[in-house]
């Protein structure tokens, strides 16, 4: 990235002006408040560079120590306000609900006080000096700190990375800092310079009411007060301490504007560290319900419904989903967009969107026995602090557009180092070793030079990759891969199905593969469940599936399907589409929800929602018609 001249310029001011404030009391410098009424008005000299004013004091001197208070009060009312605003944007962007409101309110309630108002009042009351300006001012400025903050966490607490990070367990302290923060950090650095800015000149205003800086002590704005009567005799007594103002002001201004677009998204902010004590706390939350598991199953999902809360009303987005992973074993859940399969996935995750959504019903049982037949646990009553001992570690996710969900502002290293230390407690020296490791493990070439880049220098397929080893890191036993391959192209998507089938055979990992497109089922899949407008209509093994559908729906999506070899020769004829249209979730068919798109539909099919029905062994289809049709 260049670096403007007028950057340069600016930080060079910067650095000179408040290099001068700091070793002030040290320089060899004239001192600012000693007068000399012979020198009254007197031009630049050798011995007093800018001059002096009217009471023959050194200008140069005056301005040095100006700044020191300028800058001080400016600078630090900034800070103050910066660590309070920020703080409370966050929360209030983050959580929402009544946290949001308790948090902003106040900060509307400090807004609607015109500033300057606030101040007079304020100083009036408790008298000038330079304490009360800086507390002053940084209560006036956190209000702009939070607003901008919450904004901006708005904007981002749903993207992909944010749910990547829950995804891997970390906590909402973690989330916060060290994946939101980075994010909104760049319009905080515009607002922080602003602020700066605003300050100096609110306390050169202030001072230059008698309200601020109180003589004998120097400020820009009692300069400025002292040279104002004098003006026509002595302007330069004017000029000096505004020059000074302006330079300072638009020097912040640039050089943070600068800051903002070196850190982001090509740098990293270090914020605070791993909560550890947090993790140790989620240890000693509340443990799951444990019931027998005979079959040695890893997960068990029995009837769950999901409702979503929508500005139209409530939609079941999952309504009675049932479905089983063995240990090594891949389900692909397959059905048109909308059917509720990323809203299945979500549930089991407990990454349902905030607030609006919840599980109203059925059970979510999972095994931590790698050896299986252990106990099953019972993870959807689980309250989300416990749950977070389960996520990457033992159930991980991977999204469909890995670059929505890799963190922009991190390096692919830092990332991963990330993901390894939320589960355990790696030494430094050993992370970079692992990081590596990780990325060589889902074949990445020259995993040593990826590790210090950036996700947008890598390609789509090697960024689903370092997905895939984030979410690995955690050594997870279930994988839910949401449509991992759908932004890809398709010889990608081969590569990438490919390592998903190396990685799920080589660690005997349970994998639900989350797609609309059968093509790749064939490929992956040992169980394929059907879903459509939310429910489970055919659930079979790949087999069962391809070749003896039991439902219409499942007939449709193969017909559906490019011609493809191995599939045999029922899809070997003519494209076909379903007709008519997914029904809207708020107005569902009351029968068969398949039915006024299905040609074997008869009246009986709209009287009831059907039941799923046992075909063979554990091959079920939704349909009543089932055994008089042939597909
Ligand atoms: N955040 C949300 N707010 C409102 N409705 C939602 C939200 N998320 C999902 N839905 C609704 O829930 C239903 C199921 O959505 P879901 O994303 O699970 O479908 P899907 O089968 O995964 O589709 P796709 O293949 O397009 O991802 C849809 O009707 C969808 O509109």
């Amino acid at each position: 990235m260049r670096i403007s001249l007028s950057s340069y310029f600016a930080a060079v001011f910067l650095l000179a002006i408040v290099s001068l404030a700091v070793l002030a009391p040290v320089l060899p410098m004239k001192d600012p408040v000693v007068m000399d009424v012979l020198k009254r008005f007197a031009g630049p000299s050798s011995a007093n560079w800018l001059g002096n004013d009217a009471f023959g004091r050194d200008v140069f001197a005056r301005i040095v120590h100006g700044a020191r208070a300028s800058l001080s009060v400016a600078v630090l009312a900034a800070l103050a306000s910066a660590a309070v605003g920020v703080v409370v944007g966050l929360i209030a962007g983050y959580f929402r609900g009544w946290i949001e409101l308790a948090a902003l309110r106040p900060m509307d309630i400090i807004l609607s006080f015109p500033p300057m108002l606030l101040a007079l009042l304020t100083v009036a009351l408790v008298g000038p000096g330079t304490v009360t300006l800086t507390l002053l001012l940084s209560i006036l400025f956190v209000p702009t700190y939070a607003r901008i903050t919450y904004g901006e966490t708005l904007s981002v607490r749903n993207l992909e990375y944010v749910d990547a990070a829950r995804a891997l367990g970390h906590g909402h302290a973690r989330i916060m800092f060290r994946t939101v923060l980075p994010n909104v950090a760049g319009p905080v650095f515009v607002q922080f310079s602003l602020v700066v800015a605003a300050c100096i000149v609110l306390e050169s205003g202030l001072s230059f009411l008698g309200l601020g800086v109180t003589p004998p002590n120097s400020s820009w704005g009692l300069m400025i007060r002292d040279a104002r009567p004098h003006m026509g005799q002595n302007p330069m007594g004017l000029i000096w301490p505004c020059l000074a103002l302006v330079l300072t002001v638009w020097s912040v201004n640039r050089l943070c504007d600068q800051l903002r677009d070196v850190l982001d998204p090509r740098g990293a902010v270090k914020l605070l560290p791993a909560p550890g004590l947090l993790r140790r706390w989620a240890r000693a939350l509340p443990q799951p319900e444990r019931r027998d598991n005979p079959e040695g199953r890893l997960l068990d999902v029995d009837n769950i419904s999901t409702e979503i809360r929508t500005a139209r009303g409530t939609i079941n987005a999952v309504d009675g989903v049932s479905l089983v992973v063995n240990p090594g074993e891949v389900i692909a859940l397959v059905g048109e967009s909308g059917s509720g399969k990323s809203v299945t996935g979500f549930s089991i995750m407990q990454l349902l969107p905030y607030r609006i959504s919840r599980v109203t019903g059925g059970s979510i049982h999972y095994s931590r026995d790698p050896e299986g037949h252990g106990p099953l646990e019972r993870l959807d009553r689980l309250p989300p602090e416990s749950y977070r001992q389960y996520r990457g570690n033992e159930i991980a996710m991977v999204f469909q557009e890995p670059m929505a969900c890799l963190n922009p502002v991190y390096t692919v290293g830092r990332q991963l180092a990330e993901a390894i230390r939320a589960h355990d407690a790696c030494p430094t020296a050993e992370l970079r070793k692992r990081s590596i490791a990780a990325l060589a493990d889902v074949g990445i070439p020259d995993p040593a030079r990826r590790i210090e880049e950036y996700p947008h220098q890598l390609s789509g397929g090697m960024r689903q990759r370092v997905a895939l080893a984030i979410a690995l890191c955690g050594n997870p036993r279930l994988l839910i891969a949401d449509e991992p391959t759908t932004a890809l192209d398709v010889t990608v998507q081969a590569q990438i199905l490919e390592l998903l089938d190396r990685i799920r055979r080589e660690r005997n990992i349970g994998l639900i593969f989350i797609t609309h497109d059968l093509g790749v089922v064939a490929q992956l899949a040992d169980r394929v469940v059907v879903m459509y407008c939310g429910q489970v209509v055919e659930d079979g093994s790949v087999e069962e599936i391809f070749y003896h559908p039991r439902h219409p729906y499942t007939r449709g999506l193969l017909d559906s399907v490019p011609k493809h070899g191995e599939l045999g020769d029922k899809t070997e004829k003519r494209l076909l589409s379903i007709r008519g249209t997914v029904p809207s979730p708020f107005d569902l068919p009351s029968g068969c929800r398949y039915a006024p798109r299905c040609d074997f539909a008869r009246p009986a099919c709209d009287k009831g929602v059907p039941v799923l029905e046992t075909v063979e062994g554990r091959h079920t289809t939704r349909c009543r018609r089932w055994k008089d049709i042939a597909l």
